[in-house]
């Protein structure tokens, strides 16, 4: 069946045909997103939710989103998106990071020089027929100091606008390297020290905690008397209030300010100020832009579901469509270790150590890694893929550790997992060989070569005669087919291991047998998500 996507916001019609061009159904309702109500009620039928900043994906709505794969944000900001609720879930979280920065930069310089010269204002008035030719003094751009905050990609194109206009800029990003800042033709500066000398203050930090009101009344009172301030990044990032005292008084000669505390903004403390410049929430809006947002976040969206490439995503590693062949016989092995240490495993997780060895060490690990996380989890949690494993693993204080090496084997390349808990630390290593197939070729440092089975028995003894016989006599007497049986031993008469695949689910009388034999020091049922050959 093919998956269905609902664009709940004003997305270009673009993105209609692309779902639909790539074997996507889509329903287009564009005002839906505003009605929580109505969105809660509908969410469960949909695999994809596209969206702009109208919808607001709470935890409320991701509950109710049964069987929601993947959230595509068609622009930048996500803060309207509960991302550690989505992540929990599985749902993939993506955005287009880059489709309307050139856009959004754009229009901050156009509220720079709106405030800069009171356009609107002077417009009203002037088709008013009032002709205030000596109301609307303004001020010149030129060798102004323009302070940049937040110089990620739209704060860097204000950047290099502002050195084009003939502005000093000077930037406060905590990520801004000297060679970035010396590339861009700018200085890099504290945040005092930008609030001391800037003429014009711009904002463009995503809406975090730390960057929550970083404009309050303790900032403006740092400032320059006159300062200009640009809004174009998120309205939490002002303290409105403030603000509106600042103009009040004077300090702040004017404001421009695109994004609001509470959207839309029907209301604000700023509406009706001297010198302040409102628009919707338009930074984005531009053909261009809204073009290649829609265009972007449709193919990412139906990339992910028709073909599982990751693109853009915030909360889980991205996979490109061209990797995606090589790399997924690996991301179900590295599930399939991951599932063997879990079930294996009765006690508390203390400690994960991933070693890639070889040609694997150049995979995309990232994703291998949150898919051996995966794995190891969903003995504990059935409901939990790729993306929600990572911050499983995270809250449950287990250590992670990764890492790389060169060819240190017989084997062109594999995956090691080490598992401790309180008691003792297992290992399981595996590869792919070019059937694409997963093995096991390691267990507790032991090697064999064994096939991988929807259902194994695993077992571990010591390395006498007559186990392979009693395994064999035990499991035909109860009517269940050995397919595969893999034996490995550390040394002669020493630690030996018995991996099993077998036709059938195995009943705990079955095991119990098993393990009641003095030739078996213990034996597992494991269970593999991988198709009965
Ligand atoms: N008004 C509108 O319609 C639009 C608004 N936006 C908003 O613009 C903002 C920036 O977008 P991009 O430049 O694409 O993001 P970005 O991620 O490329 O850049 C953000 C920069 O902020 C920096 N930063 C993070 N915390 C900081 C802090 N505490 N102090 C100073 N710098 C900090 C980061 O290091 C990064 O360089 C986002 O909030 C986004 O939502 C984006 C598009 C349209
Ligand atoms: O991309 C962003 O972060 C924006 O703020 C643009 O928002 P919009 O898509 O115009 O609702």
């Amino acid at each position: 069946m093919a998956p269905r996507v609902l664009v709940s916001d004003k997305l270009s019609e673009t993105a209609v045909q692309i779902f639909r061009d790539r074997g996507v159904e889509v329903d287009f309702q564009p005002d839906l997103g505003k009605d929580k109500d109505k969105l809660l009620e509908v969410i469960g039928q949909y695999d994809g939710l596209a969206i702009r900043s109208a919808t607001k994906v709470t935890e409320k709505i991701i509950e109710a989103a049964t069987n929601l794969k993947v959230i595509g944000r068609a622009g930048i900001g996500v803060d309207n998106v509960d991302i550690p609720a989505a992540s929990k879930k599985g749902i993939i979280v993506m955005n287009t990071p880059f489709g309307n920065s050139i856009t959004t930069a754009e229009h901050a310089i156009a509220l720079m020089f709106a405030v800069a010269r009171q356009l609107p204002a002077a417009d009203a008035s002037t088709q008013a027929g009032k002709w205030e030719k000596n109301r609307f003094m303004g001020v010149e751009i030129t060798g102004k100091t323009l302070g940049v905050i937040g110089c990620g990609n739209i704060g860097s194109i204000v950047a290099t606008r502002g050195v084009g206009l003939k502005m000093r800029v000077v930037a406060f990003d905590p990520f801004l390297s000297a060679e970035r800042a010396a590339e861009l033709g700018i200085e890099k500066v504290e945040l005092d020290d930008l609030f001391k000398r800037a003429d014009f203050i711009t904002l463009h930090t995503p809406m975090t905690d730390k960057t929550r009101g970083i404009i309050n009344a303790e900032a403006i009172a740092k400032m320059k008397d006159g300062v200009r301030i640009i809004n174009c990044a998120r309205g939490g990032l002002v303290v409105e209030a403030d603000l509106a005292e600042g103009i009040k008084s004077g300090k702040v000669a004017g404001a421009g300010v695109d994004v609001f505390e509470t959207e839309p903004a029907k209301d604000s403390v700023l509406f009706g100020l001297d010198n302040v410049v409102c628009t919707p929430h338009l930074g984005a809006s531009t053909t261009e832009a809204q073009e290649n947002v829609a265009l972007q976040v449709a193919e990412q969206m139906s990339d992910y579901l028709i073909r599982g490439a990751v693109t853009n995503a915030i909360n889980m590693p991205s996979i490109t469509a061209e990797e995606a062949p090589k790399l997924t016989p690996f991301v179900k092995l590295a599930d399939i270790l991951g599932s063997f240490a879990g079930q294996a495993t009765e006690n508390a997780i203390k400690k994960v150590e991933i070693t890639y060895d070889g040609h694997v060490a150049g995979m995309n690990t990232r994703a291998l890694t949150s898919a051996v996380l995966a794995g190891l989890i969903r003995s504990q949690v059935a409901d939990v893929n790729m993306v929600s494993a990572p911050i499983m693993v995270k809250e449950r204080g287990i250590q992670l550790t990764e890492s790389r090496r060169d060819k240190s084997g017989i084997f062109d390349g594999y995956i090691m997992l080490s598992v401790t808990t309180e008691k003792q630390t297992r290992s399981v290593a595996g590869t792919c060989f070019s059937d694409g197939k997963p093995r096991f070729i390691q267990i507790k440092g032991i090697g064999l070569e064994a096939e991988v089975g929807e259902n194994m028995i695993y077992c571990t003894n010591d390395d006498t005669p007559g186990v392979i016989g009693f395994l064999g006599n035990t499991l035909g007497e109860a009517g269940v087919n050995i397919a595969n049986f893999q034996l490995g031993r550390s040394a002669k008469g020493g630690d030996a291991i018995a991996l099993l695949y077998v036709d059938g689910p195995v009943s705990d009388e079955i095991l119990a047998k098993v393990q009641a034999s003095d030739k078996i020091n213990t034996a597992k049922y494991l269970k593999f998500a991988v198709a009965a050959e």
